[in-house]
């Protein structure tokens, strides 16, 4: 609950103040998590880890999963099971590895055969499972879709999975606070995936680092939550930790009847709505930035580059690389030009694209297929176009869209009308794209190979993927559509018919846990969990391969086909795939990791900015260091890779004088050793002369000289949790799983022996106890 602190808060201040549960003096904090939301993808090694340990789901009401990423998008009439309907064997292990771990931990599930399943970021709102002013953490990065509620949501990696599991909690630091406001009405046309579109293109993809955005204004304030939505979770891409909009009565008015929000006008209702109101920014509190956008100026954008701040208005050309600033930005752009097989000067509305996708976790609500419907209604796609797809965000979507006669729209004008899933945003499951095939796509992210080897991704809104589905080229929605479109209108009070809601029933419940029981089990117990080996870090010698590039995106560092391993280990072959190894599988003879002395590196020195961006797979750190990379010099970081490093026992350091990052580069590209001393905080050339000091975290430096293992160390903070869970259980007792939430859980948490309370990251018991 609120504290009488006097100093102005901002709303993030607030959620997050409200949920630290203790405080160090270097200002590491351990902050209590609301909601898990759980996902195939980021959760097999960290139940692993979990079952390695003997530990239990602290909070199996308080968590929520589901299969997303992996799933194919087929009809699911003749569905069965997992183990008969999904083809792909990789994809096949992860999805069954989820059903036992949730079965063994007996965690709610929404799976194939559920019609609530979905895409994570669909289903928490949808359920009511994200509420104002909770933490909602998840192993993706997009989970900063959920800040539009007023939560303080962010993606985690796979350690912080299990750590959370465990503890209900995280060691985290405070970050800064940023504005973004957003004044005015919006033209015709131009909807909340511009606003994000265009603010990304302001700011950079490194804009946002280090801070949470609070997105403010009167044009935010008359967004939809869908709307809104859409623009938390692509906070992302603009490199926040997490994005958040102050709870309203349109928040109040979407969650009312949600299976798990409080019951409405309920004594619990009303005390909830009397505290999510409290949720707002105090006048005169302060922002470290604050950046000002005026609405009547956005016009429907679109990206031309492979990172999602290359974007341009659609009655924009193809820029010209050579018109930029320094030559790292024109080397990029003619990079991002090549692999688009775009010429400079070509008008927009010029390039042919061959596919077209309405889904993903950023657009494929209701109010999104409405949109999208109403400009292909009586139309038919282009005939040259290879194939255009709708994929709702979840079973309940796709049930109400069919309910308002959207698919029959679809259908009739040419595009196919698929299952729930994340489907072709990334193309974990068989909806790709070709090498060369171009899409316009409502997803977030256009990064190279994003949507399949070689293809290219142009992100837009739904209308203007509808506008490009019929013309066959990217096209100005506003030339197809009359004063209808207007997808930034506020929606009707409830967004969803009612009989969406009503599914907490027993027979949802028995299939929660009605899991088929005719398989082997899949975990690898020969894979270590993150209780499991890490060295300790203290010095390093050795070559450092340099990487001149800026913004480096995981999906580059660990292409999507490699996330579909249960394990931590063997990844070092996968790092950088697509840039080191050709389409044939030979090597590419340029890409430094293929070249004398790098094959053996152990350092990577990157000269350009906001390394790591992107999706908070672990797989990243885990292929650097299975490569035998353990640390990275950079100027400045993406925050998930950053915490995932530390958590591997790598040390990932920051160095953000230009000057020096180029001394540092000029020794990795002569071939010289390069020392790390991280107890003296130094770096040094092979004969041992300083190029450089360098700051850490004193917490995060203390683990990794003394290889703690942090989940253990949380441990010894179980009298403070309990205090801090008591206390919410009176202040906010809505937050205690409700519903089937509680129910599902009445299997039990696994019979595990009590857990260790102290040991290395080496699994070694220690002796004394130690501080946290
Ligand atoms: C698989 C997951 C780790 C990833 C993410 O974190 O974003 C995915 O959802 C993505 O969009 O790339
Ligand atoms: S960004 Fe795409 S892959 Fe990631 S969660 Fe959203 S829909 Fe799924």
């Amino acid at each position: 609950m609120p504290s009488a602190d006097l100093k102005p808060r901002t709303l993030y201040d607030k959620v997050f103040r409200d949920h630290v549960v203790d405080e160090r003096d270097d200002g590491t904090i351990l902050l209590y998590i609301d909601r898990h939301l759980v996902h195939e993808v980021t959760s097999p090694q960290a139940f692993e880890g979990l079952r390695n340990a003997k530990r239990k789901v602290r909070r199996p009401d308080c968590t929520l999963a589901t299969t997303d990423h992996n799933v194919p998008t087929t009809p699911r009439k003749n569905f069965k099971n997992v183990g008969q309907f999904v083809e792909e064997a990789d994809s096949r292990t992860q999805c069954l590895t989820l059903e036992e771990n949730v079965r063994a931990y007996g965690l709610a599930y929404f799976g194939l055969g559920d019609k609530r399943q979905g895409i994570v970021h669909v289903i928490g709102p949808e359920q009511g499972f994200t509420l104002p002013g909770t933490t909602v953490v998840c192993g993706d990065s997009h989970t900063s879709t959920h800040g539009a509620f007023g939560a303080l949501a962010f993606g985690i990696g796979t350690s912080e999975v299990e750590h959370v599991l465990a503890t209900q909690t995280l060691i985290t630091k405070q970050d800064k606070n940023m504005r973004i406001k957003v004044d005015g009405a919006l033209p015709p046309g131009v909807s909340s995936k511009d606003i994000i579109l265009h603010a990304i293109g302001v700011i950079g993809t490194a804009g946002g680092n280090g801070a949470v955005i609070e997105f403010c204004g009167s044009a935010i304030r008359g967004l939809s939550m869908e709307a809104r939505m859409s623009i938390c979770n692509m906070s992302i891409e603009a490199g926040a930790r997490a994005g958040m909009i102050a709870p309203d009565e349109t928040t109040f008015s979407y969650l009312r009847g949600r299976p798990l929000a409080p019951k409405f006008d309920s004594l619990e209702w009303k005390k909830a709505v009397k505290y999510w109101s409290s949720l707002k920014t105090d006048e005169g509190a302060d922002f470290d930035q604050d950046v000002f956008v005026d609405a009547k100026e956005i016009v429907p954008t679109v990206s031309w580059g492979t990172s999602p701040q290359d974007v341009i208005p659609i009655n924009g050309v193809v820029p010209n690389p050579e018109d930029l600033s320094t030559e790292p930005a024109r080397d990029n752009a003619r990079r991002a030009l090549r692999y688009m097989g775009l010429a400079p000067g070509t008008p927009m509305e010029d390039i042919e694209v061959d596919k077209v996708f309405i889904g993903s976790c950023t657009n494929s609500r209701i109010e999104d297929l409405r949109a999208a419907a109403r400009i292909v209604d009586g139309k038919k796609i282009a005939p040259h176009l290879k194939r255009a797809m709708v994929v709702p965000g979840s079973g309940l979507v796709k049930k109400q869209a069919e309910s308002e006669g959207l698919d029959k729209i679809f259908t009739d004008a040419g595009f196919e009308w698929r299952e729930a899933g994340c489907s072709m945003c990334l193309g974990m499951n068989p909806d790709i794209l070709s090498p060369k095939e171009r899409c316009a796509s409502t997803s977030n992210r256009n990064f190279e190979g994003r949507q399949g080897a070689g293809g290219r991704t142009h992100l837009m809104s739904p209308v203007m993927a509808a506008a490009a589905a019929v013309v066959g080229k990217l096209t100005d929605v506003r030339k197809l559509a009359d004063e209808n479109i207007s997808p930034a209108k506020a929606p009707p009070k409830m967004q969803l018919g009612p009989e969406v809601f009503e599914i907490d029933t027993d027979d949802d419940l028995e299939r929660i846990l009605d899991l088929p029981e005719d398989r082997e089990p899949h975990v690898n117990s020969a894979t270590t969990g993150s209780s499991g080996v890490q060295p300790k870090f203290t010095k390093i010698k050795g070559i450092a391969a340099p990487l001149e590039w800026s913004n480096v995106d995981t999906d580059a560092i660990i292409p999507k086909q490699f996330l579909k391993t249960i394990k931590r280990t063997g990844l070092g072959t996968a790092l950088f795939f697509s840039l080191r190894f050709n389409e044939d599988g030979t090597e590419n003879p340029d890409f430094v990791l293929n070249k004398e002395p790098y094959r053996h590196a152990k350092m990577l020195v990157v000269t350009g900015p906001n390394f790591g961006c992107g999706s908070s797979r672990e797989h990243a750190p885990w292929a650097l260091l299975d490569f035998g990379i353990t640390c990275i010099i950079a100027p400045s970081y993406a925050d998930i890779f950053f915490n995932n490093t530390f958590k591997n026992g790598m040390l990932p350091l920051a160095i953000p004088d230009q000057n020096t990052i180029l001394k540092i580069a000029e020794e990795a590209k002569a071939g010289r050793e390069i020392e790390v001393d991280l107890p003296n905080q130094r770096i040094n050339n092979a004969s041992g002369n300083k190029l450089a000091d360098f700051e850490v975290e004193t917490f995060r430096k203390h683990c990794l000289v003394n290889g703690l293992d942090d989940i253990g160390l949380t441990m010894q903070m179980e009298d403070e949790i309990r205090v801090f869970e008591e206390r919410r259980s009176i202040d906010t007792p809505w937050l205690d799983g409700s519903g089937y939430l509680k129910r599902a859980n009445r299997s039990g948490p696994v019979k595990v022996e009590a857990a260790p309370v102290w040991k290395t990251n080496r699994g070694e018991p220690l002796k004394e106890p130690l501080e946290w």
